[in-house]
């Protein structure tokens, strides 16, 4: 149930399945009594407005509608365009509606305390405009309950995009498996409480269609875990060196931190040597290097990964001393300042990754590497992992980790406690660690953004950065526990 399909690829699903058997309008049927008993779940009977589109999204209205009415409910069923509109398998369950239609319009609204919106849903084909632009505002203002059947309408199934104006959910019951705009901003916003319902498409036919796009789940990632052997010793759970910079020395401190409770078995801080007794005083198992070591430190092979950029300072030196690292071919995670560093050269830095590499922008520091690169947040990491070779990971709430190959994970989890100064360098020192420890950087990238979702979300209200390194054992343990379980 991980996997994000594309409009495409759920329409691709669909006609699989009635190729193999199951009819259209049965699909539909399943499709409409899934929201029906979504709807009864959440709610007591209650006056319902029904509003359906044009397409079959507007087929699943009528199913809802004629069940709602046969459960007793008072329902009203608004009809974008003529009764006889709808076509194929919406017309076969609009001609088992015995109720009455009346036109789409915000009347329909009035004295509702419930609004199910079977408007628009894989088919929105262009911005709304006019009557359903003033529809969706009566809607958005109203004191009623809304269900969205798919997607909220108005929102682009594939980007999270709002086309227009888009109505606002309490509850978004979806088919068989959740699109990407159920959790891309500013989709996931507008969804409300997202059910994902199973309406007879299988397993097995969504496996055929080979999807590319998952929400961050263990499952994707934990066969990729390096959990430590009985018989290890420190050196087999990586070497990892972080480069520290000479002014704000905290976020490398937070990186550290972070890489070490993620397991590391050893962690350096390299920097200028008039700011390594900072570093050193910082915590105990803590080691240093001045800079001018580089050649030596670089020349020993266990010294398997690099985090830079926290902290680090934006110039020429930066760039230059990246540029030696991802020459190294050894894991490298590069953050902020070791970005920004190549915002006016980019294709240098794209040119010089050829090892494991993840690069952790933010929106403001992705848009300084690629300027060019345009769309929704999934297709911009893609586009980013292709040119570079890197994994590359775009941070915020619906953080997403796309690999060169185009696989990509989205996270879901609601953690946003985690907006707060340094969070994201404790991300950097996780990845960083897990890479260390020999995890393939796309799982690394998606272990890492995973649990500091999860720290942040069990933190909650008063998290600051610090808090997050330290409750890595807490859930690391949960996930080991589970893997244990498991074999
Ligand atoms: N077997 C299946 O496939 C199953 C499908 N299922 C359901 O079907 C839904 C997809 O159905 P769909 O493809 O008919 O698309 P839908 O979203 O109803 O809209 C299409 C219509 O809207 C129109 N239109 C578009 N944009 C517009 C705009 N801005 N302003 C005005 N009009 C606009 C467009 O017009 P056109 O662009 O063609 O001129 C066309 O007439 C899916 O979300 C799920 O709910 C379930 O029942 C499970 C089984
Ligand atoms: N609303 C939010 N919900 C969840 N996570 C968020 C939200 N806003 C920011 N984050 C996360 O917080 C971290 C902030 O990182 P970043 O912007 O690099 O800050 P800093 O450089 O101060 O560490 C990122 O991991 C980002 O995904
Ligand atoms: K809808």
């Amino acid at each position: 149930m991980f996997e994000i399909l594309t409009t495409d690829q759920m329409y691709e699903a669909d006609r699989r399945t009635i190729d193999g058997g199951i009819a259209g309008d049965v699909l539909m049927e399943n499709a409409g009594r899934a929201v029906y008993e979504e709807i009864v779940r959440h709610w007591s009977p209650r006056s319902v407005s029904v509003l359906c589109g044009p397409g079959n999204n507007g087929g699943d209205g009528f199913v809802i509608a004629r069940l709602l009415r046969e459960a007793g409910w008072s329902v009203r069923l608004g009809l974008m365009g003529d009764v006889a509109a709808p076509k194929g398998d919406a017309a076969d369950h609009a001609a088992r509606w015995e109720g009455a239609s009346e036109r789409l319009s915000p009347a329909l609204v009035v004295g509702a305390d419930l609004v199910v919106d079977c408007i628009f849903g894989a088919g929105l084909a262009r911005d709304i405009t006019d009557d359903i632009a003033v529809l969706v505002t009566t809607i958005n203002s109203s004191t009623a309950s809304v269900v969205s059947v798919d997607v909220p309408s108005g929102v682009d199934g594939n980007t999270g995009m709002i086309r227009g104006c888009a109505i606002k959910a309490d509850l978004t019951v979806t088919f068989c498996r959740a699109k990407p705009g159920h959790y891309l901003l500013p989709g996931r916003l507008m969804c409300g409480e997202l059910a994902i319902r199973d309406i007879g498409i299988s397993d097995q036919i969504i496996s055929e269609i080979r999807p590319n796009c998952w929400r961050n789940d263990p499952v994707l990632w934990r066969a990729g875990i390096h959990w430590p052997g009985l018989d290890g010793h420190k050196y087999h759970r990586g070497h990892l060196l972080a480069f520290g910079g000479a002014a704000m020395t905290g976020a490398t401190r937070l990186v550290a931190r972070a890489a070490r409770r993620s397991g590391v078995g050893l962690l350096t801080v390299v920097s200028d040597p008039s700011v390594l007794p900072i570093y050193g005083a910082d915590s105990p198992g803590v080691m240093t290097a001045p800079i001018g070591q580089i050649e030596t430190l670089l020349n020993d092979c266990r010294h398997n990964a690099f985090v830079i950029g926290p902290g680090y300072g934006v110039g020429d030196d930066t760039r230059s001393l990246v540029l030696k690292l991802l020459h190294q071919c050894r894991s490298t995670v590069l953050d902020a300042d070791a970005l920004t560093s190549f915002a006016d050269d980019p294709s240098t830095l794209c040119f010089a990754v050829q090892g494991p590499t993840v690069l952790t922008p933010h929106e403001g520091e992705f848009g300084r590497l690629f300027p060019d690169i345009e769309g929704d947040k999934l297709t911009r990491a893609r586009a980013a992992a292709k040119r570079s070779g890197a994994t590359v990971l775009i941070k915020g709430a619906d953080t997403v980790i796309a690999a060169p190959d185009g696989r990509a994970a989205i996270s879901a989890i609601e953690a946003p406690w985690l907006a707060t100064a340094g969070s994201g360098d404790v991300l950097a020192g996780i990845i960083c660690g897990l890479m260390a420890q020999g995890m393939e950087m796309f799982d690394a990238a998606c272990m890492g953004v995973w649990l500091h979702g999860r720290c942040g979300a069990d933190i909650g209200p008063g998290l600051i950065a610090e808090d997050i390194p330290d409750h890595l054992p807490v859930i690391l343990r949960e996930l080991w526990l589970a893997s244990r379980k498991k074999a």
